[in-house]
């Protein structure tokens, strides 16, 4: 697979003697998602903005579709790679129109060709352009600001987009509805996207493969989203991912056809005489299977796809998606940045 964007050997000292990132090497593929979580300050906003020339690094090289990104000029750059902030950086006296449109304007599109790439971004994003368009930013809830940010980055169709926490400032629920369609719409667009938070639970569900780094920038584990819960390569990412590692996993999973027993035709009803509630379909993620099992005393529950039941789950049918999903990460070839060693399967915990 081709790569978009490679860090290679790339060091930045701030001019107080930080050193942010110390000897970093990695790729990112084009069209994919690639996460870097870490804990705070080890580096992760330096790394992202050294792609766009925001931070310039002390040595090493920074290629993006093999281009030296020091050879671009860095106004240019800009405009070829979209980014997106936590809090958006909006302009207030703008309007949502205007605001999508910035980069179009700058780079001389007519005002029709703008108009249209605007209302049709804003449809992508969830923002009727009916009503949001002529709106202001202080007429906009923090999630719809975000929607605007991405779109705005969204505008002229960039292949690279890079994101620092776009998500933060909206509520855990609106969080995860706009996760879901941010990852639906760059799916669409084909984009490859290096995205940075410090929420593993984002990480894994949105991105192909996370980069975990420590103090310095240093790449501790570099692994699709499974293989990194499963087997962390060394304690600083097994103490990343935590206890919950497992029932992250579980989210990761889906229910299949092959997992199920024979539907035994218990019918809407229960071994105690309670009407079922739990209804599975086929493809649900694994931690909806488990939850609706747990609250199911026959330990049985019916799983459906389109309108037939085609068996039923149980717990050990849970288990054996798990083990596969698990086995399957294992025997992937690990994606790893050239230089980098191979996570050390001797960390499995
Ligand atoms: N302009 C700067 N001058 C000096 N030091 C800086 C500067 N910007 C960042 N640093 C330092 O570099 C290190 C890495 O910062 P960076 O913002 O890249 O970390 P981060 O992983 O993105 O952190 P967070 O998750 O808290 O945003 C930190 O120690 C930080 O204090």
């Amino acid at each position: 697979m081709a790569t978009a964007i490679a860090f290679d050997h790339v060091r930045k000292a701030y001019a107080d003697g930080t050193v942010a990132v110390g000897d970093l090497s990695l790729e990112v593929r084009e069209h994919e998602l690639l996460a870097l979580v870490g804990p705070s300050g080890c580096g992760k906003s330096t790394t992202l903005r050294m792609a766009n020339r925001l931070v310039e690094p002390t040595s090493g090289r920074i290629l993006l579709d093999g281009e030296d990104v020091t050879d671009v000029d860095a106004v240019a750059l800009r405009r070829r790679i979209g980014y997106v902030i936590q809090n958006v950086g909006l302009f207030p006296h703008r309007t949502v129109e205007q605001n999508v449109g910035t980069v179009p304007r700058l780079l001389g599109w007519d005002r029709n060709r703008t108009r249209a790439r605007t209302r049709e971004l804003l449809e992508l994003v969830g923002l009727a352009p009916d009503r949001y368009a002529r709106r202001y930013p202080h007429e906009l809830s923090g999630g719809e600001r975000q929607r605007v940010g991405v779109a705005r980055a969204l505008a002229t169709d960039p292949p690279v987009l890079l994101m620092d926490e776009p998500f933060g400032a909206v509520d855990p629920v609106g969080r995860r509805r706009l996760q879901t369609e941010f990852r639906r719409i760059k799916d669409e667009l084909g984009t490859t996207v290096m995205l940075v938070t410090h929420d593993v639970d984002e990480a894994v569900r949105l991105a192909d493969r996370v980069a975990v780094l420590s103090r310095g920038g240093h790449l501790e584990q570099l692994s699709d989203p499974v293989r990194l819960l499963a087997a962390p390569a060394s304690p600083a990412v097994a103490d990343l991912v935590g206890t919950g590692a497992a029932v992250r996993l579980l989210a990761l999973g889906r229910v299949e056809p092959r997992d199920l027993q024979p539907a035994g035709g218990a019918g809407p009803v229960s071994a105690n005489g309670r009407a079922r509630s739990a209804v599975l379909r086929v493809g649900d993620p694994l931690d909806a299977a488990f939850a609706a099992l747990a609250a199911e005393p026959t330990g049985r529950v019916p799983v459906h796809e389109g309108d037939r039941v085609v068996g039923e789950l149980d717990a050990p049918g849970v288990l054996a998606a798990l083990h596969r999903l698990v086995d399957g990460a294992q025997d992937a070839v690990p994606s790893r940045a050239a230089g980098q060693p191979e996570p050390s399967a001797g960390a499995r915990g």
